[in-house]
């Protein structure tokens, strides 16, 4: 894979971080699929049972966490985790 440079040393530098990146990435999506399955597991629970689809008191409390931790990047990631869980509103 191009590292961008023809440097060797940074070159190799850059291929030891990119070896990094791809372990975060692949726990990231691990991690965002386990989220969306639990999601869908309590929404499935909380309907059987008689209860509402969404909560949005604990959409909201989450919304907040993410923005306090990562700004207004972290709202977006927040609807993006939330909607791969119980779907689009
Ligand atoms: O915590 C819940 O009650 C869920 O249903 C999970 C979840 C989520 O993905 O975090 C999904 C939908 C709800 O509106 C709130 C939160």
């Amino acid at each position: 894979m191009d590292a961008g440079t023809q440097e060797p040393a940074a070159a190799a530098r850059i291929r030891e971080i990119r070896q990094r990146i791809d372990q975060i990435d692949q726990a990231i999506i691990d991690l965002w699929q386990e989220r969306a399955r639990l999601s869908q597991e309590v929404g499935a629970t909380r309907m059987a049972s008689g209860g509402t689809r969404l909560v949005l008191s604990r959409e909201r409390e989450i919304l907040e966490r993410f923005r306090v931790a990562l700004g207004s990047d972290g709202t977006q990631l927040a609807l993006l985790l939330l909607r791969a869980g119980r779907g689009p509103l």
